[in-house]
């Protein structure tokens, strides 16, 4: 399965350790690519949502075959099996292609969120987007274990 994260900006020195472990644990289980945007967060919020989501899209262009998953707090809250019901779903029925995007500091505009009806929250805590990705990862590594009914940690 093919797995594509955006996100924006890197990951900070004190994570990398945490962050690297994920990416290499799901090398055992899917092809991941993790694809950084830097934040634009220059002019108001609007502008910089606008500007940010233009480069979101810009990724997405060659991406079309893939289905999007845009975090976000505030939209559906997904339980662990619920994210590896998603990965099976998709490995069945949508050729093995998910995108997961995590929004910038200002999040997604209405209209943003409007175009992508595929939302998961992982409640209404906001979490800093170093955290944001390394929780990601680590619920994509459980959903591929509990959809493989591998043992993991409870
Ligand atoms: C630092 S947060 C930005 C928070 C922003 N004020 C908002 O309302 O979305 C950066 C990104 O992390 C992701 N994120 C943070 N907490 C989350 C949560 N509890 N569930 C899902 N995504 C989350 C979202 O994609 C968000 O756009």
């Amino acid at each position: 399965m093919k797995i594509k994260l955006i996100c924006f900006n890197k990951v900070n020195k004190e994570y990398k350790e945490v962050y690297s472990s994920y990416i290499n644990k799901l090398k055992n289980h899917c092809d991941l690519e993790i694809i950084e945007i830097n934040e634009f967060d220059h002019g108001d919020i609007k502008s910089n949502m606008t500007k940010n989501e233009q480069n979101i899209d810009l990724k997405l262009n060659d991406l079309k075959d893939y289905e999007v998953f845009l975090l976000d707090i505030n939209s559906k809250q997904y339980t662990s099996e619920m994210i590896a019901n998603t990965l099976v779903e998709n490995k069945n029925y949508k050729g093995g292609k998910a995108c997961f995007i995590i929004g910038p500091s200002d999040g997604f505009s209405q209209d943003f969120r409007k175009l992508h009806p595929n939302k998961i929250s992982f409640g209404l805590i906001t979490l800093p987007y170093n955290l944001v990705r390394i929780v990601l990862l680590e619920q994509i590594y459980r959903g591929f274990k509990i959809s493989k009914n591998q043992k993991y940690h409870k």
